[in-house]
């Protein structure tokens, strides 16, 4: 059978991996598809880049740099969208699906925040739009969720979904260095994404939480309704008295059911160090994953860099070239659950979450300050799992007052704050983060 013909947008990171597989693993790919996978036509905005894959590929392979000349070349029947941000990859994305052409893409901003229209667009030309490269990069959670655990009921969803901010995190904790050299590092790897804000601030890990979400619970893709919070904020300090007590603090990225809706939140979190997740380094990623069937089950792996994103890309594009030839209507649904069966279940405020905290108060060193906070806490029928008292760094007359709860409902541990707060003997905004057992 002729080679499925491939159309590449972009040639970067991920980019110019998915060309490197592709040519190194053919004969393997064309036995595991039927049929070969040929890129037909490549556009790219990188001289430099285009250059040097001209040079490989020689001229039968053109390569152009007005990407639309792609999207509309019959030839072509996958669009492959490597070049990231909304435009103009919204735009050539849902010209290649008017065109009749299946997509694969990374782009996780793009579909969290244009995925329902997409997919709609996708499924009314009876094309295919695949994302795996999309969440966690290499790991194949999208097809675990979609797919392997299709029997099941999921409970909740924990995740180390951004290998920049975990390799930040792992960098500064076991060699002391610096945010700003570490960042530079993850930026020269290829992890960081091309405003690496996006990493810092938690909103590359919102836009996989979101996808991942929808997946799991049949819900729309709905970024806006996420909570995000990223590590820019977060203290030495805090990660210090947090090992002290036995817990690691990860950038997590849970989405759970509960009876009133669904949590949707990327944020700092304290896990026992206890926990396969809590010793997750560097870039890589993990995903646990909760289900009343199966149970418990951990997706490890590289979430970023050239080739393991690229491993995503080929495998979707495998099964693309598989699924190109079947009825549509039978094809697996973008998001698992088929269209009719979409729920409007509510994506809870943050006031409605359910977590434990971690609290760091720096109060005065005088009897009773103690007692105070204890009382605010109990009048506010929050139960304290463990306290420890440390001499501050800041000085003589005042101390780290830590406090470990057990779960509460946030708006609930916002009041009793806000009564904290307004102690005089509590000398400096309180430091709150939360805390997951994950079992
Ligand atoms: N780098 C990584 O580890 C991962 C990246 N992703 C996603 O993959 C996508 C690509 O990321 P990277 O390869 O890291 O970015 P990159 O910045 O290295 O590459 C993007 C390339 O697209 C080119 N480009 C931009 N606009 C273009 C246009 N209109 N026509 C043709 N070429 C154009 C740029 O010149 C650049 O070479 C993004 O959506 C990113 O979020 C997903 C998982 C992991
Ligand atoms: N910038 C992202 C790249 C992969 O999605 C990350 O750091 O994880
Ligand atoms: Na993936």
């Amino acid at each position: 059978m002729k080679p499925i013909q491939v159309g590449l947008i972009g040639l970067g990171t991920v980019g110019a991996g998915t060309f490197n597989v592709l040519q190194r693993n053919q004969a393997e790919i064309r036995g595991r598809a039927g049929r070969g996978i040929e890129i037909a036509m490549v556009a790219a905005r990188n001289a430099e880049r285009a250059k040097a894959y001209q040079a490989i590929v020689g001229d039968a392979v053109p390569c152009t740099g007005d990407a639309q000349q792609l999207v509309n070349n019959p030839a072509i029947d996958i669009v492959v969208e490597l070049i990231g941000g909304i435009e103009p990859a919204r735009t050539l994305v849902l010209q290649a699906i008017a065109n009749g052409k299946h997509v694969v893409t990374a782009n996780k901003a793009l579909l969290a925040l244009h995925g329902s229209e997409i997919f709609a667009a996708a499924r009314e030309k009876g094309v295919t739009v695949a994302f795996e490269a999309a969440v966690a990069g290499g790991i194949p959670i999208i097809k675990a969720l979609r797919e392997g655990l299709t029997a099941n009921r999921i409970e909740w969803i924990a995740g180390i979904i951004n290998g920049t901010t975990n390799f930040i995190l792992s960098e500064m904790r076991g060699k002391g260095l610096d945010f700003a050299t570490v960042l530079k590092e993850a930026q020269r790897l290829g992890y960081a994404e091309a405003d690496p804000t996006f990493d810092i601030e938690g909103v590359d890990a919102a836009h996989k939480l979101t996808l991942m979400s929808a997946i799991a619970f049949g819900v729309p893709v709905q970024f806006d309704k996420a909570h995000v919070e990223g590590i820019s904020s977060l203290q030495a300090t805090d990660i210090k008295y947090a090992e002290q007590l036995g817990y690691r603090i990860k950038l997590l990225g849970i989405t759970r059911r509960r009876d009133n809706g669904i949590e949707l939140r990327v944020h700092p979190t304290l896990i026992p160090a206890s926990r396969l997740i809590a010793n997750v380094e560097g870039a890589m990623n993990a995903v646990v994953v909760q289900a009343d069937a199966v149970g418990t089950t951990l997706y490890y792996g590289k979430g970023a860099g050239a080739e393991p994103t690229a491993s995503a890309v080929v495998a979707d594009l495998v099964d693309v070239t598989r699924l190109a030839t079947a009825d549509p209507d039978h094809r697996v649904p973008h998001l698992a659950f088929q269209p009719d069966a979409i729920s409007n279940t509510p994506v809870l405020g943050m006031d409605e979450v359910q977590t434990a905290f971690y609290l760091r108060l720096v109060v005065a060193d005088q009897p009773g300050v103690l007692s105070r906070i204890t009382t605010i806490l109990a009048e506010s029928d929050i139960s304290i799992d463990a306290v420890l008292q440390r001499e501050s760094a800041d000085g003589e007359r005042q101390t780290d007052l830590i406090i470990l709860t057990h779960d509460t409902v946030e708006g609930r541990m916002n009041n009793a704050l806000a009564k904290m707060q307004a102690l005089s003997t509590v000398l400096a905004p309180i430091v709150k983060l939360r805390k997951e057992e994950l079992a």
